[in-house]
Formats: structure tokens, C-alpha cells, sequence
């Protein structure tokens, strides 16, 4: 069996150590970590049939197979490096993190170097499947156009920089337009989607966002829209946030467990 350890112990963590401690994947959590212990001791009392330690990301390195990082941009640029040179696989959730071309490349040659896989799950987006494939031929355009309650979107360090208060939306509002290079940058937290998307398809400079701050919606609705020598392909998802995180969508925690089945399986079903 493969041990995990899991960095970031907020929705998206305990969704996958609670999928682990059920049997529904065959795996042990090695260990878990969080900056915050409260966090990480929530996680370690909803377990039943697991005991994992809270240890350091870097003796899970030392330990662990794979290191799943749910956690924020930050933690994927301290510990995805030291882990691919180590030779341990990684999955990331928090995709932002691999818009600077300079650590995507480091990161995919020491990956190469040392034998190692970096696993990115389609998240909280739908699509990945036929935007991967359609990129093996030309892409003329693709664009992400994302919807979030305000609550989805609180804090975001754009909204910030510009000086946009959410409480003063009214209406469905475009708050961002622009390359999916900014957007993660400008909402680390909240379209990590776009990061995804990026990679499947044309990258994070050609990839162009839209970002409405929707007071009248409750669900992250993503919507994707590709054209190339395929054909044209739209898809949107309503997504149910989580209600321990509502910039998060529930879906995104469901991908993760799915990826971490897909690893763990004989058989690989999809692109
Ligand atoms: N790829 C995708 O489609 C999606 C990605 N995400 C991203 O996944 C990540 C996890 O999401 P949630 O579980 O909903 O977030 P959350 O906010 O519920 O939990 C994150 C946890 O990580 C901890 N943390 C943050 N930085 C850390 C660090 N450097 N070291 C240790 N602990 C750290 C926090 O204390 C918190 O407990 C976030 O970055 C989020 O933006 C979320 C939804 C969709
Ligand atoms: O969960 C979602 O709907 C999208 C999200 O937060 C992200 O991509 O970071």
C-alpha cells in the first residue's frame, strides 16, 4: 500500500484522509500537517481506523511515497521541489502555484531526473478530458469564465490591490478580465481552475478569465470555452461550495480522492 502525507489540513484534506480512513482507497496516511494545529488535530479526531502522525513536510519526504498538497500556493512552492528530488511523487490542488515558467520547468526536469510524478486533478472543473485531447491538434482560443458568491471571492489580494468591496456588489458584477496568469495571482484561492486549464490546453499567458463576483448565486460556477481545429466545446458546472470553505467547491475534494483511486488502480480509465 502507498503511504500519503498530507499537506493542509482545511476542506480539501480531511475530505482525503476521510476517504483513506473508510477503505474506499487503498493507501495509509503516513502523516498530516498544518500550520494550524487546531486543523491538524480536527483531522486526527474524525479518523477512525488511521493514526497518522503530525509531522513535518519534510519527513514526510523522507517517508512517504506520495505528498498530497492541499494547503495554498506557498506551500507548493516549499515542498514540491524537495519532494521530486527526493523522488517522491506529489499531487497539487493549489495550481496557481506553477504559473512561473521558470519553477514549471525546474519542477518537471527534476520530477524527470528523479523519477517522480506530479499529479494535478481536474479540481473543480470539468473538461480536462477533451480540452487535453484537443490540444494535441491546434487551439485557437480558450477562455475560463468563472461566477462565485461573494463569500467565494472574500479577501482575494486583487479585490484588495483595487480597492473593490464586495459588500457594495449588488449585482452580478465583473470584477477581473484578463490572462489566467494574473488571475492566479490576483485570487490565489479561488481560480486555481484556470491554472488547470492552462496547462491542459494553450498556457497561462493565452488562456483569458473572467471573473463575476454573483450576489445572486450560490454554487462556483465554471464555465469553459474552447475553439480549434477539434471543433467548439462549452461546458459549465454548478458546483455546491463546501460549507467549511466556500471559496472551495466540493467537487474539487471529490477530484482529489478520484486521482488518488486512479493512482492506486490497475486500470486507468479517460485521457
Ligand atoms: N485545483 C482546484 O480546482 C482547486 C484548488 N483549491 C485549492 O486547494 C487548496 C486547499 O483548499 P481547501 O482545503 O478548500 O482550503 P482550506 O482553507 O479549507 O484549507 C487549507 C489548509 O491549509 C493550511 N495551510 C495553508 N498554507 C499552508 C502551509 N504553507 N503549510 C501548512 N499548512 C498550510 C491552512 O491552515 C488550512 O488549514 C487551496 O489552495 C485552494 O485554493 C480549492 C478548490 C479547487
Ligand atoms: O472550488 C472552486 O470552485 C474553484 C476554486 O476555488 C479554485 O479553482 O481554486
Amino acid at each position: 500500500m502507498i503511504k500519503i502525507g498530507v499537506i493542509g489540513c482545511g476542506f480539501i484534506g480531511t475530505q482525503i484522509c476521510l476517504a483513506v480512513d473508510s477503505g474506499a482507497v487503498p493507501a495509509e496516511i503516513f502523516g498530516i500537517f498544518d500550520f494550524s494545529d487546531e486543523k491538524a488535530n480536527a483531522v486526527l479526531k474524525c479518523l477512525k481506523s488511521s493514526s497518522p502522525v503530525k509531522c513535518s513536510p519534510e519527513i514526510m519526504i523522507e517517508s512517504c511515497d506520495l505528498i498530497i498538497e492541499c494547503a495554498s500556493q506557498d506551500a507548493v512552492l516549499k515542498y514540491a521541489l524537495p519532494a521530486a528530488e527526493n523522488g517522491v511523487d506529489m499531487m497539487i490542488l493549489s495550481v496557481g502555484a506553477l504559473q512561473d515558467p521558470d519553477f514549471y520547468e525546474t519542477l518537471e526536469k527534476t520530477a524527470a531526473a528523479n523519477h517522480s510524478k506530479i499529479y494535478i486533478p481536474s479540481g473543480a472543473i470539468a473538461g480536462t478530458d477533451g480540452l487535453k485531447a484537443a490540444a494535441v491538434a491546434n487551439l485557437s482560443s480558450v477562455s475560463v469564465t468563472t461566477r462565485k458568491p461573494i463569500s467565494g471571492l472574500a479577501g482575494s489580494p486583487y479585490l484588495i490591490e483595487k480597492g473593490i468591496d464586495l459588500a457594495d456588489i449588488q449585482e452580478p458584477t465583473l470584477v477581473f478580465e484578463g490572462s489566467a496568469a494574473e488571475a492566479v495571482v490576483g485570487f490565489p484561492k479561488n481560480v486555481n481552475v484556470c491554472a488547470t486549464i492552462s496547462l491542459c490546453g494553450i498556457g497561462f499567458q493565452k488562456t483569458a478569465v473572467r471573473i463575476i463576483a454573483d450576489p445572486t448565486i450560490s454554487e462556483n460556477i465554471h464555465e469553459l470555452e474552447v475553439s480549434g481545429d477539434f471543433g467548439r466545446m462549452k461546458m459549465i458546472i454548478e458546483n455546491r461550495p463546501s460549507p467549511q470553505n466556500p471559496k472551495s467547491s466540493y467537487l474539487a475534494a471529490l477530484s482529489a480522492v478520484s486521482t488518488l483511486k486512479k493512482i492506486t488502480s490497475p486500470i486507468q480509465i479517460g485521457v
